[in-house]
C-alpha cells in the first residue's frame, strides 16, 4: 500500500463506565475507591501524547441517548462535523465538543457499505459516556480534544445485537476502507464497552474476572477464534451488558491478523475490579510497521 494512503497504527480498548466521567469530572480521581482505576490509565495517557493520531474511529454504543427503543441502527457511523457532549441526566458532560471528520467518515461509509455492510449514516448527532469517557480516560481533562474523532456506534442495547462474527469481519472492512483513503492519515480505532457486567436482574452485579482476563488474552493472540463465541456465553459469562465486548472485536479486526504471521505489540494492558458495577478492562495493541 502507497505512504499515500491512511492506515491503522494502534487500537485502544477500554471500558467506558460512566461513573468513571462523573468521578473525574467531579475532582473525585484521587479518592482511595477511583485512584487505583485512574492510575491504571497514567502510562496510556503518555502513550496518547506520545502516539497522538490524525484521527481516532471510535467504536461504542449509545445508552438510549442519540437513538431509542423508537429507532436503534446496528451500525451508525457519525458523519458530522462536531458532536455534542449528550445530557445523559444530570446535564452534559464538562468535556470538550468532539470535533468529525466528515471526509475520511464518508469515505468509510462508501467503502464498507460497498463490502456490503449495512451502516446508517447520521449527520447529527449528541455523543454519551460511551464516548466521552474513553477519550477522558486516554487524554484527562484537556480544553480540546487531541485530535477528530469518527463516531461509531454499535447497538448492544436492544437485541438481537450484531455477533462477534460479524464484528470481526466489519473491523477488517473498516481497514480496507481506511487503507484506500489517498490522504496519508495516522489513524487509530477504538473499540469500548464492557468487561463483565449486569446492571439488573437477578444477576445484577456480576462480575466474572477469569472470564474477562481469557477474553485479553484471546484479543491479543487468538481473535479469529474469539470471534467465533455465541452471544448466549457473553450473556452468560459476562452478564447481559458484557455483550458489549463485541465491539472490541471490530478494533481487533483492523489490526494486523496474527494468523496472517503479523502480530500486534502490546502496548498497555490493565484489568481492575470494580468500577460502580463493572470490570474495567484495557489495552492498546500497535501494528509493528
Ligand atoms: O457500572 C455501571 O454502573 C454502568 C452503568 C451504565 C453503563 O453503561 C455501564 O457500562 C456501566
Amino acid at each position: 500500500m502507497s505512504t499515500q494512503h491512511a492506515k491503522i497504527s494502534a487500537s485502544v480498548y477500554t471500558s467506558h463506565v460512566p461513573a468513571i466521567g462523573a468521578a473525574l469530572d467531579l475532582g473525585k480521581s484521587q479518592e482511595p475507591y477511583w485512584q487505583p482505576v485512574f492510575a491504571g490509565y497514567e502510562a496510556s495517557k503518555t502513550w496518547m501524547k506520545e502516539n497522538t493520531p490524525d484521527v481516532i474511529f471510535l467504536v461504542y454504543n449509545d445508552h438510549a441517548t442519540a437513538f431509542s427503543l423508537e429507532m436503534i441502527p446496528t451500525f451508525a457511523i457519525g458523519c458530522a462535523e462536531r458532536f455534542q457532549p449528550a445530557d445523559e441526566g444530570w446535564g452534559p458532560r464538562p468535556v470538550p465538543v468532539v470535533q468529525g471528520h466528515p471526509e475520511l467518515a464518508a469515505h468509510i461509509a462508501q467503502s464498507v457499505i460497498q463490502q456490503d455492510f449495512d451502516l446508517t449514516i447520521v449527520n447529527k448527532m449528541d455523543v454519551d459516556h460511551g464516548l466521552t469517557v474513553p477519550l477522558s480516560l486516554m487524554c484527562g481533562q484537556p480544553q480540546a480534544w487531541p485530535c477528530p474523532v469518527i463516531p461509531f456506534a454499535v447497538n448492544v442495547v436492544q437485541y438481537p445485537a450484531p455477533s462477534g462474527h460479524r464484528c470481526f469481519e466489519l473491523g477488517k472492512a473498516i481497514r480496507r476502507a481506511i487503507e484506500s483513503y489517498d490522504t496519508p492519515l495516522n489513524v487509530q480505532i477504538w473499540g469500548t464497552g464492557g468487561m463483565s457486567h449486569q446492571l439488573q436482574g437477578a444477576r445484577a452485579g456480576l462480575i466474572n474476572p477469569e472470564f474477562d482476563n481469557a477474553f485479553l488474552d484471546q484479543l491479543i493472540s487468538d481473535p479469529q477464534n474469539l470471534a467465533k463465541m455465541p452471544h448466549i456465553d457473553y450473556v452468560r459469562e459476562a452478564g447481559s451488558e458484557g455483550i458489549e465486548l463485541v465491539m472490541w472485536l471490530i478494533a481487533r479486526g483492523a489490526m494486523d491478523d496474527v494468523a496472517g504471521g503479523k502480530a500486534p505489540r502490546v502496548a498497555e494492558r490493565f484489568y481492575h475490579v470494580p468500577a460502580s458495577n463493572t470490570a474495567v478492562g484495557h489495552l492498546i495493541l500497535e501494528n509493528q510497521p
